[in-house]
Order: C-alpha cells, then sequence, then structure tokens
C-alpha cells in the first residue's frame, strides 16, 4: 500500500509472506534465514528487478542477518525484519529527494517518451505544488499532439491552474520559451513547462530536452517513466542523467503494475534521483517518493508515519477545526457543516485514501461526495446564502413552501434546492451508516491530534 492505493501490491505481498514465514518459525537458524532470502529473491525478480541487483541486496541481507547480533532488547526476528527494511530502503536510494522550489519562479520542464503518463502527471505535479501553497502556471508546448492542450486545461483549470498554450503555434521552443515569460510576468512560484512528447526512444528526447532547457534555463529537468517498463527504465534513466546534471525523475502507473519494482531500482540503479511516483490516473494520484515509507508500506510494517504526514500534509490546505470533524465524523452536522465539510473535501481529495489508510477502515466514499465540482458548490452557496439561520442550522424544518420561497430568492430552482438537500440526507445517511465505534475511535485520534498506535 502507498497512499492508501495498491502499488506493488504483488511484490508487497510476496515480501510480506517471507517475513511471516519469520516470524512463524519456531527457531531462527541459518537454514531458515536463507529460505527467508530465497523467498525475497523470487519476490523482486518476479517484479522484474534485475538479477544482478537481487543477488547483491540479497546477500548483504543474509550476510547481515547471519552475522549480526542483535542489540539487547530486540529479538532476532525483530533484527532480521529491521535488516530487510533497512538493506530494502538502501536499495531504494535510502532518502526522499524533494523537489526544491527555491527561486520565484522556479521553472520545471518535464520530458518523456510517448504515453510514458507525462501530461497527466504535469496535471498532478501543478495540482500538487498548489495544495503546497505554491502559484503554479503550465505552459504547454507540445505542438505534436494538438489534444494535449485541452487535456491539460481539463485537467487542471477546474482547479484555478491557468495553462499557456497556443494550439496553432507549431514552433514548440517559441511557445515554451512565450509561456515562462507570460507566467513570469503573472509572478508565478512554480511554473511546469510540458515539453512535446513526441518520441518513441531515449535519442530524440534528449535532444529536445537540450533544445528547450537552453532556450528556457530550467531549475530542474523532470523526466517521466512508466513504471510498466520495469528494469528497461535503466537505459532511459541513464541516457537522461548523462546528458542533464538537473535531471529528477517520475516514475508512473505504479498501480497495478507487475514490473514497478524493477523500473524504480533500475532508476535508483544509476543514480537519478526519484521525487515522485504515480499511482492512479487521478490527479492527486501523485506522492512524493520516499524510500523509508515506500519499504514500510511494501513490507506491511504499517502506514503510520505516511498517514501523518498526509494529515499534515492535509491540514495546511484545508482549516479542519476538530470539533467540525468529530461532528463529521458522527454524521451530526447541518448545512453549514455540510458546506464547510464539502469545501474540505473538494480541496482533500484523498479523503477516501485517507479513510482507507486507517487500519480497519476500508470505508469507500461514494465518489460523487469526494469530487464536488467548482460550479455545484458555487450554486450550493449561493442557496444557502438565501436561507434563513434557522434552516442552516436545523435542515429538517425546510418544507415545499421553503424550498419554494429559497430558490426564488437564491436565482435558482426548486430542483437545485431540492439536489442541495438530498445531498445533505445522503451525506448524513453515509456517515450514519459507518460504524460508530471505529468513528468514535478516529474522531478521539483527530482529537489527541495524533495516531497514537
Ligand atoms: N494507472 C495509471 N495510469 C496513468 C498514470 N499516469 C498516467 N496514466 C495514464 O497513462 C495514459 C497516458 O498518459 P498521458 O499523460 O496522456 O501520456 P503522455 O506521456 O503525455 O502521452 P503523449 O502526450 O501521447 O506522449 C493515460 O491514460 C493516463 O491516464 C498512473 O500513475 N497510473
Amino acid at each position: 500500500m502507498y497512499g492508501g492505493k495498491m502499488v506493488l501490491d504483488k511484490l508487497g505481498q510476496s515480501l510480506n509472506n517471507a517475513l511471516k514465514k519469520l516470524a512463524r518459525a519456531s527457531t531462527v537458524d541459518e537454514a531458515l534465514v536463507r529460505d527467508v532470502v530465497r523467498d525475497i529473491q523470487r519476490a523482486l525478480i518476479t517484479s522484474d528487478v534485475n538479477v544482478r541487483l537481487v543477488l547483491d541486496l540479497t546477500k548483504k541481507i543474509e550476510k547481515r542477518a547471519l552475522e549480526e547480533k542483535p542489540p539487547a532488547g530486540v529479538s532476532k526476528k525483530e533484527h532480521i525484519v529491521k535488516i530487510v527494511y533497512e538493506e530494502l530502503t538502501n536499495f531504494l536510494g535510502k532518502e526522499a529527494k524533494p523537489v526544491e522550489i527555491k527561486a520565484k519562479p522556479t521553472v520545471l520542464l518535464t520530458v518523456g517518451i510517448q504515453g510514458s503518463g507525462k501530461t497527466t502527471s504535469v496535471a498532478k505535479l501543478s495540482r500538487y505544488f498548489q495544495k503546497h501553497g505554491y502559484k503554479v502556471g503550465v505552459v504547454c508546448s507540445d505542438t505534436w499532439r494538438p489534444g494535449a492542450y485541452q487535456q491539460l486545461k481539463q485537467l487542471i483549470e477546474p482547479y484555478g491552474i491557468e495553462v499557456f498554450g497556443n494550439p496553432e503555434e507549431k514552433n514548440a521552443i517559441k511557445l515554451a520559451k512565450e509561456g515562462v515569460e507570460y507566467f513570469k510576468k503573472k509572478g508565478v512560484d512554480v511554473i511546469i513547462v510540458d515539453s512535446a512528447g513526441r518520441h518513441k526512444e531515449e535519442k530524440g528526447l534528449i535532444e529536445e530536452m537540450r533544445q528547450i532547457s537552453n532556450t528556457i534555463n530550467p531549475h530542474e529537468v523532470i523526466l517521466i517513466i512508466d513504471g510498466t517498463i520495469g528494469q528497461q527504465a535503466y537505459n532511459q534513466a541513464l541516457a537522461f542523467k548523462e546528458a542533464t546534471p538537473i535531471g529528477s525523475i517520475i516514475v508512473t502507473k505504479l498501480d497495478g503494475s507487475a514490473k514497478g519494482g524493477g523500473a524504480l531500482s533500475a532508476v535508483v540503479a544509476t543514480g537519478a534521483p526519484i521525487k515522485f511516483i504515480g499511482v492512479g490516473e487521478k490527479i492527486d494520484d501523485l506522492e512524493p517518493f520516499d524510500p523509508k515509507r515506500f519499504v514500510s508500506r511494501l513490507l506491511g510494517l504499517g502506514d503510520i508515519q505516511g498517514l501523518l504526514e498526509k494529515f499534515e500534509e492535509l491540514s495546511k490546505e484545508v482549516e479542519f477545526k476538530e470539533e467540525d470533524m468529530e461532528k463529521f465524523l458522527k454524521g451530526k452536522f447541518n448545512l453549514k457543516d455540510m458546506y464547510a465539510q464539502l469545501e474540505a473535501m473538494k480541496k482533500m481529495g484523498p479523503l477516501q485514501q485517507i479513510l482507507k489508510m486507517i487500519p480497519g477502515m476500508g470505508y469507500s466514499l461514494p465518489d460523487e461526495m469526494v469530487r464536488m465540482s467548482e460550479v455545484r458548490l458555487k450554486k450550493f452557496k449561493v442557496i444557502m446564502d438565501s436561507m434563513t439561520e434557522e434552516e442552516l442550522e436545523n435542515p429538517e424544518i425546510i418544507n415545499y413552501s421553503r424550498i419554494k420561497r429559497i430558490a426564488r430568492g437564491s436565482g435558482t430552482t426548486t430542483k437545485d434546492v431540492k439536489e442541495l438537500i438530498n445531498q445533505y440526507n445522503q451525506m448524513k445517511k453515509f456517515f450514519r451508516s459507518m460504524d460508530k465505534r471505529k468513528l468514535a475511535k478516529m474522531a478521539k485520534r483527530f482529537n489527541m491530534g495524533g495516531f497514537g498506535i
């Protein structure tokens, strides 16, 4: 699991089974260690990790597991789990290497082979930085695929992120330059330039990157690599790393890819830093890549660290009052609360992911509730402005004649008002139907400001 998404789930499962074998054994002897190491080998090779890399890694694990003595108070089994965790973490690059936003504006250039998920990743990236409080502008210099500009607009304009582009312009370099200048004048913090992606192989890609790069002077060039190509990612990452001193990588499509382990380890092996991973098709399905978090989730060692970080990230963008959260969780809320919650959920997006990350909370929210459209939300707000305080606090009193009055007052239709009330009832019912005990536990954790697990 990563960010609530199933990422490399097969690999995770096999690794977890290997650790279970260890946990179940009555005695930890050499034969058991070798057996567990063999299981780890098999799991990694099945995930398309390069065989030589696998052998190097598992040799280290085996040597340490057999030779190192556990410190006082730690069992042999625990010690071996820790060794596996540490070595896998090192194997995936050890430390997280975030994209730094220092200059204003910071210019990021993205490149990637056709179909790698480049355009989607540009959208996700822009949203990521926006959520972190930056004003973002996106330049579409993809003159090759006319749909790219529209695709970008569709993906991110609803979030208020502007896209600069011109489907008529055929000169990608000119377009990139104009776009960067445009957003510089606008005073944004981050400019993301999406390049053409017309290439099927490394050479053309690198050449185009050089050309655009020389013109716009980006602070960082980000290569988008398709995670489903497994260890083939090595050559792409290597050629790229050699061509730019300021290169970092996003590995996409790690959700459901059987070869994701191979792609990640191959990129790490080139020494190019992986900064994000793509874990789905939606705009919020992008995660900063942190080997420690990644491995602990992969091994099923608990998601708590990641969960805390996720909450920290979310609390920055949404002002959540504790009592609101409790009301919300207990299903006790009125229309005013609902509006605040919808607003919050719209910004959070991955609320569903959060619920899934909490052990034992496999709830899935109706999609409609998670993704509230801007337009609908605005309409709801207008309608609520025409309600009396009494109605907002106690929506049950809203009968048909009140609905008519509210519709008239807000310049909407009775159908719109009814829709709002339906939404309210639906939410209320949904949260009522959730397990009270778990909810109370969760609310308590919120109030404690942490997850005391
Ligand atoms: N499951 C999954 N799908 C992804 C991910 N990232 C991108 N995709 C999908 O991959 C496909 C290609 O993505 P695009 O962003 O259009 O690819 P591109 O590299 O810009 O493509 P071109 O512009 O044609 O070169 C789309 O269907 C995306 O939805 C991911 O992390 N997970």
